[in-house]
Formats: C-alpha cells, sequence, structure tokens
C-alpha cells in the first residue's frame, strides 16, 4: 500500500456535505411521488441504498426498479412533468438547485485540511463527481482551483464513460493524473463509490462515514473507513491509516 500518489475524491458529502442536499432534495421528489402512486413510502434508506453517489437518472431508475416501476427513460432535456426517467430526474435537479442558491455551500473543513495536506506532500488530486452539478459546488465552495482534474458528470456523458458504481469514472481520473490505478487513492462515502473503488484495483479505498456506515462501506469496497477527513494526515500516502478498520 505504500508509493501511494494520486488522491482521487468524490464531491458530495467528501469535499462538500452536498450529499445531504441532494438526499433532501429526492425525498422532496420522491415522497409525494410514491404516495402518489400508492408505493411503499419512501424513506432515507432509499437513498442510500439506490441513490446515493450514482448519476442522477441512473438513482432514478434504480429507485423506480425497487418498486416495480419502469418508466421510458426519455431525453435529458425532458421537462419536469413529464412521466419519464429523464424528466423525474430533471425535476429534483431543479429543486436541489434552489436548495443549493437558498443554502449555500462550505466545504468540510477536514476534508480542505486533507487536502492541503496531501497537495502540500506532492500527492496529484482530482475530483470524480457523478455529478453534473459539480463545477458549481466546487467553485461555490471555492475549491474549483483546488483540481485541474474533474471527472463529473458531463465529462462521463460526453464521453461515454460508464458511472458509478463502476469504476471508470475513477480510472479515467488516474488517467488524466497519469498515475496508475494501484497508486491512487479513492475517497468515498457512498455504497456506490466505494464500489467503485474495489472493482477499480486502486491502491487505497478510504471511506468516509456519513450517514451509510462504516461496517456498510467496508461490506462495499472501502479499506478503511472514518468518520472525518480531518482525522488523517499525509502518511495516508504511504500506507499508514487509521480509521476503525
Ligand atoms: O443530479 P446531479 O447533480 O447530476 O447529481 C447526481 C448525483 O450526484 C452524486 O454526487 C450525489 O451523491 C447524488 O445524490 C446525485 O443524485
Amino acid at each position: 500500500m505504500s508509493d501511494l500518489r494520486a488522491v482521487l475524491f468524490d464531491l458530495d458529502g467528501v469535499l462538500t456535505p452536498t450529499a445531504e442536499v441532494h438526499m433532501r432534495a429526492w425525498e422532496r421528489l420522491f415522497a409525494p411521488y410514491a404516495t402518489a402512486y400508492s408505493l411503499e413510502p419512501y424513506t432515507t434508506a432509499d437513498y442510500f441504498a439506490h441513490i446515493d453517489g450514482k448519476p442522477r437518472y441512473d438513482g432514478v431508475a434504480t429507485f423506480l426498479a425497487s418498486r416495480g416501476v419502469e418508466l421510458p427513460w426519455g431525453t435529458p432535456d425532458d421537462p419536469p412533468g413529464e412521466d419519464t426517467v429523464c424528466a423525474l430526474g430533471n425535476g429534483k435537479d431543479e429543486i436541489v438547485n434552489r436548495m443549493f442558491e437558498q443554502e449555500g455551500i462550505d466545504p468540510y473543513p477536514g476534508s480542505v485540511r486533507f487536502l492541503d495536506a496531501v497537495t502540500g506532500a506532492g500527492a496529484r488530486v482530482a475530483v470524480v463527481s457523478s455529478s453534473r452539478n459539480a463545477p458549481a459546488v466546487l467553485a461555490a465552495a471555492g475549491l474549483a482551483d483546488r483540481f485541474a482534474v474533474v471527472v463529473d458528470g458531463n465529462v462521463a456523458a460526453r464521453e461515454h464513460i460508464a458511472g458509478k458504481p463502476a469504476p471508470d469514472t475513477y480510472l479515467r481520473a488516474a488517467d488524466l493524473l497519469e498515475v496508475p490505478a494501484a497508486q491512487a487513492i479513492v475517497v468515498e462515502d457512498a455504497i456506490s463509490g466505494v464500489q467503485a473503488g474495489a472493482a477499480g484495483s486502486f491502491g487505497l479505498v478510504l471511506g468516509v462515514d456519513r450517514g451509510v456506515g462504516a461496517d456498510v462501506l467496508r461490506e462495499h469496497g472501502a479499506d478503511v473507513v472514518v468518520a472525518d477527513l480531518g482525522d488523517l494526515d499525509a502518511s495516508v500516502l504511504a500506507g499508514r491509516v487509521g480509521g476503525d478498520a
């Protein structure tokens, strides 16, 4: 586990507390939807199991499938209100963007300290996010100029790269940083994210528990789980990690 030279950060829930904002926005979409169609009620567990960390429309389709519902996929310009996977996802996007505007976005202080520590020690860094809102979130959090490489939902769609839980977006980021996957650390808070890290044979999959649960993150591929990245320092690059694993 030594000689780790790159750190690939998920965004929502790892660098910024925005996974929780996405979670509330999805609930605002799906709680009334489940009631309207007499489906089993939507819960927070549905977010973690079916939606967290995945590309927007994959999250919609996976949640609907959990209730035995299959809708036409539609296209990304379907307006909210139509009965397609994309239209539902776009409805949620309006909700989450209103929340971002109203609430503002500050990064996790511990995550910024860890970012400072690893970049100070010479590691290359990238953001790997399923979100198409990643550039705006990074800018609002004051982190945009910290990352030369960002592989987000827009890049994945443009380059036809499979989203998390596939490892492909992380592998693309490692490639752009010119670091082999075996020398890169994946930092993730979502089940789909640690699955992506485990599937890609990265040097280390570092889980951050923001509500999923340390055991669940480990079961799905995290090597180590911490409560906050501020608990770590640059010694992670030499393979020295604490956490609860
Ligand atoms: O709809 P967006 O902004 O492209 O985001 C897609 C997904 O991005 C992930 O980062 C979030 O964990 C999910 O909650 C979100 O659904």
